[in-house]
């Protein structure tokens, strides 16, 4: 008996010897998991100096006596930041994707959560209010025992931060109105809570009539100049809606809507209204070469910018009686393809051969404000019939223009969405997005340094900032080379011709044109085109057009004339 309780003694105290070893083995590991995270952490806000940091500890472990202690010292000092430094110098973006962007993230909840409070208060969202409180405590009153006391007390009452979520670089406090308050209330402080996060810019989004959004952009994400990419080949859904312009600020993909749209782009000289175009004109070449649309430039600033990509357009206007001519002839569409639809359809689809027409307007104001008077007047009546009727009809506007007051676009408020470029003032800002935007997107504090940033109107009626990816003079030229419009027509007013671009005459053009946007002496002339032969043309997408001398893409398939 005692031999066997020797013996399960013993090993219940080696068990015991054991598991204080597993334990205090186990809190040293804990120790230098949390070192290291707070190394790496640090390590993740300076990576140079971890860099430097590393050959020091080399150096003094090679200086200790103890090789047990420069062993530690190497371990604990050195490597993690060695570690986090060269992974964010070899693999940025892994180290951004894995490292940097969730613990930023984490930082920032953390910071949301625990500062709310204080936050709320200072920002102006929280009430003062006296509480009644019990406190338990054994007491002698008045010769009696009491356990518990009530009294007042005054605290803080923030509105409720029902959740705080974090995407790319925005964070987002969800806050719910606290009784007495209402979301305005809640929106009023978003530039304060903006403020206090050092957040780059905010927006807000109404989430139910009692929670707001308040999303906190806490970097720039669009200081970076990105590239326009030649667009690929159309797939096969053959749609037309949305043409992908650049960044939104969280550094997620913008599209624009096209299809169903007027869009009026504002900036003034320098702001990147060029930007825009081409990433319209040129997001929608794939879409062009198919016939799926078709670009009607007016360019009156003598065709310097809308001929850089001359190949992509059916017909470009240069002069005003040449631009008179092309609005005319797109009221003519407009009233061909109304007659075709009526009772058919009440939206365009377009279609190859029954295309999306897109009247690109390179400077507004030089049609409708600065030219003669009888231009000016027939120019804005008919531009103002295209907007009113156009839309449904598949004929949308892209104008871009420097001033946005009324007595230059007089038409302002028949485009139904905008992009405010650089503005002069608060009081543009008004103007292009509406009023009351001018402290929510500040258009007229866009920074010259970033040319193609913007401030737009959501669908929803939020406002967003974007950057528009720049199109530069050799990527407009290969893109028209590589996508020739099928369809090119007279400014005059003529008749469509059909064509079929000789892809290596259009490249070979293409390269020799000047690789600045100088302007051109002249418009290059063009001469009459001669009728193809039936067995130049291809055999469907040539039909329709040629079939629709008169109704340039009026209706085909279900409500056309080319549907015959
Ligand atoms: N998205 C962009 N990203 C970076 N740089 C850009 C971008 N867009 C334009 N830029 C730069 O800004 C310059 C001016 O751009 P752009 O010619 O498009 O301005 P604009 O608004 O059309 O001016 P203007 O009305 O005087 O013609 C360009 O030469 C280019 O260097």
């Amino acid at each position: 008996m005692t031999s066997s309780t020797a013996v399960s003694r013993g090993v219940r105290g080696s068990a015991a010897v054991g598991s204080r070893a597993l334990r205090s083995s186990r809190a040293g590991v804990r120790v230098v998991l949390a070192v290291a995270e707070g190394w790496a952490r640090w390590a993740r806000r300076h990576p140079r100096w971890a860099l430097g940091l590393a050959p020091l500890a080399l150096l003094a472990a090679l200086t200790q006596p103890d090789p047990k202690a420069a062993r530690v010292l190497i371990t604990v000092a050195a490597l993690p930041g060695l570690v986090v430094a060269v992974w964010e110098h070899r693999w940025p973006v892994g180290y951004r994707r894995w490292l940097a962007g969730p613990s930023r993230r984490f930082g920032w909840r953390r910071w949301a959560r625990r500062t709310w409070p204080v936050l709320a208060r200072e920002c102006g969202l929280s009430v003062q209010r006296n509480v009644r409180r019990r406190t338990w405590a054994l007491a002698r009153r008045n010769g009696r025992v009491q356990v518990s006391s009530t009294g007042t007390a005054s605290e803080w009452v923030p509105p409720r931060l029902v959740d705080v979520l974090t995407a790319g670089d925005t964070l987002t406090l969800r806050v719910r109105a606290r009784m007495g308050q209402t979301v305005q209330d809640l929106e009023t402080a978003a530039p304060a809570l903006a403020a206090a996060a050092s957040a780059v810019s905010y927006r807000v989004r109404q989430w139910t009539p009692s929670v707001l959004d308040i999303a906190l952009v806490m970097r720039e994400a669009l200081a970076a100049t990105a590239d326009a990419q030649l667009p690929d080949p159309l797939g096969r859904d053959l749609t037309v809606d949305t043409v992908p312009l650049g960044r939104r600020q969280d550094g997620t993909p913008w599209a624009l809507q096209v299809r169903g749209r007027h869009t009026l782009v504002v900036g003034c000289s320098g702001s990147g209204k060029g930007s825009m175009l081409w990433g319209v004109c040129g997001g929608l070449a794939p879409a062009v070469r198919a016939d799926l649309v078709r670009l009607w430039g007016v360019d009156l600033k003598r065709g310097v910018e809308v001929l850089m990509g001359r190949h992509l357009f059916t017909t470009v206007a240069i002069t005003p009686s040449e631009a008179v001519a092309t609005l005319t002839r797109l009221l003519q569409v407009i009233e061909d393809r109304g007659r075709a639809m009526a009772g058919v359809s009440r939206l365009h689809e377009p279609r190859p051969g029954d295309p999306l027409h897109v009247l690109v307007i390179d400077e507004l104001a030089a049609l409708t404000a600065y030219s003669d008077p009888d231009t000016k007047r027939e120019a804005s009546r008919l531009l103002a019939e295209i907007l009113t009727q156009g839309r449904a009809l598949g004929v949308v506007v892209l104008a871009c223009v420097q001033d946005p007051r009324k007595e230059v676009v007089g038409m302002r408020g028949l485009f139904t969405q905008t992009i405010a470029l650089r503005l002069r003032s608060a009081e543009e800002t008004r103007m292009v997005l509406g009023d009351g935007t001018a402290a929510l997107a500040p258009a007229h504090r866009l920074s010259p340094a970033a040319p193609g940033s913007a401030w737009v109107v959501e669908e929803d009626g939020t406002l967003d900032r974007v950057r528009a990816d720049y199109w530069p003079d050799q990527l407009v030229r290969e893109t028209a080379a590589t996508y020739p419009a099928l369809v090119v027509e007279e400014t005059t007013g003529e008749a469509p011709v059909v064509t079929q671009p000789d892809d290596e005459m259009a490249r070979a053009d293409v390269a020799s044109m000047p690789t600045t946007r100088a302007p051109r002496p002249a418009r290059p002339t063009r001469t009459p085109r001669q009728p193809r032969t039936s067995r130049e043309r291809r055999p469907r997408e040539s039909a329709a057009p040629a079939s629709s001398v008169s109704g340039l893409g009026s209706g085909s398939g279900d409500h056309g004339p080319e549907a015959a």
